[in-house]
């Protein structure tokens, strides 16, 4: 049985660990935290980070001894340097409580990018559990719709920077931009997402500590994650009982199936597909022949089986990237908020416009 921890940091964190723990309590009722049991195989911890007590107190499905308030008034307001500072300040605590849940065999840190606390927390936490721990941490990252703002562009571009120089084993892309095609408001559109998110890494810790008719487990998981730039994503894919297993391994890799903006077949290095379902739908002939077609494009490619009666065929697939050309579209408009922000603070500092203005009424007082 493996030992896994999963810490959501920030707002969007916070969100995604809820939804993966809505499923894993089961979807019922929002009171099931309270007294069920989480329909883990593994031994998952979940711990939820944030210097908003607000976005602590809107979870629904996470326990309260999982949530960690650092309080700092309400949020550090996206700016990184601040939240850099508050971690500081914190970390032994933060440290502690998760030493306190024992030993982990892999951990996963879910953040945005863009935000204040989240972003700038992750980093400087993988910085810490790799000093003083020897599993592997992965983190998986939100990127901002891109029309959110300068400061979020800028946030996300030093925020990835800062993950990849941490010594994180692995950087997990998922991109509200390119998720956005949820539709709906943007509520909807987060929750839907979020959702995405969760049953990906739910299946993945589920194939990862299973009894599988072809095995793929933590090493195999490491092999992947550790090729290519140090990037990844995730597809995902639930056919009906009509479509040929074939067909849904194509779609897993498909814009629709994947959570981050590639084409697999130039830019991933090394992959792992996962089938589950009904051994009705598992034609391991069609899945060895897809199988080879990608991995004569991506290089490595790990397979894994996993029978379930009754149950329709789902694919997962894991894919570490060499290239990503979509992360170079984001870091060139990042390059143009940043400096947009800096000229901004420059004309502010060498307009003494609004100082001229006040300067007028330098040593008079207001008569009544
Ligand atoms: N997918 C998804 N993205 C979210 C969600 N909530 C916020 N975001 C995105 O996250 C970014 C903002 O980061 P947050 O996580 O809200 O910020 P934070 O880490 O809490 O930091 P501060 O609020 O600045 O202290 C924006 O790009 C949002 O679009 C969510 O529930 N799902």
């Amino acid at each position: 049985m493996l030992n896994i921890l999963i810490i959501g940091n920030g707002q969007c964190g916070n969100r995604i660990l809820d939804a993966i723990n809505r499923e894993a309590f089961g979807k019922k009722s929002r009171f099931a935290k309270f007294y069920s049991q989480q329909k883990y195989k593994s031994n998952v911890q979940t711990i939820a980070i944030n210097t908003a007590i607000n976005d602590l107190k809107e979870m629904k499905f996470t326990k309260a001894k999982d949530r960690i308030h650092i309080p700092h008034l309400h949020g550090v307001g996206a700016n990184r340097n601040v939240g850099k500072h508050v971690f500081e300040d914190n970390k032994a605590n933060i440290l502690k409580q998760v030493e306190e849940r024992g030993n982990f065999d892999v951990a996963f840190i879910l953040t945005s990018a863009s935000g204040g606390t989240g972003s700038s927390f992750t980093p400087l936490l993988v910085k810490e559990f790799k000093q003083k721990f020897d599993f592997p941490v992965y983190a998986l990252v939100v990127l901002p719709f891109r029309e959110e703002g300068t400061l979020y562009l800028q946030n996300a571009a030093f925020c990835l920077r800062d993950i990849r120089e941490s010594g994180a084993d692995g950087i997990i892309l998922a991109d509200n931009q390119f998720l956005k095609q949820m539709g709906g408001n943007v509520e909807s559109a987060y929750n839907g997402i979020n959702d995405m998110i969760a049953r990906r890494l739910l299946f993945l810790m589920d194939a990862l500590d299973s009894e599988m008719m072809m095995v793929t487990d933590l090493g195999d998981f490491k092999t992947v994650m550790s090729g290519g730039a140090g990037l990844a994503t995730i597809g995902f894919y639930e056919a009906d009982s009509e479509m040929p297993i074939k067909n849904a391994i194509r779609e897993s890799l498909s814009p629709s199936g994947l959570l981050f903006s590639t084409n697999v077949y130039e830019e991933a290095s090394r992959s792992m597909v996962i089938i589950k379902g009904d051994r009705k739908y598992l034609s391991i002939d069609d899945i060895s022949s897809e199988v080879e077609k990608l991995s004569s494009s991506v290089g490595h490619v790990f397979k894994g089986i996993i029978v379930r009666n009754e149950e329709l065929p789902q694919v997962l697939t894991v894919l570490t990237l060499e290239s990503a050309s979509e992360l170079e579209n984001l870091y060139s408009i990042a390059v143009d908020a940043i400096n947009y922000e800096k000229q901004k603070k420059d004309r502010v500092n060498n307009d003494k416009e609004v100082d001229r203005a006040f300067s007028q009424i330098d040593g008079m007082d207001p008569s009544y």
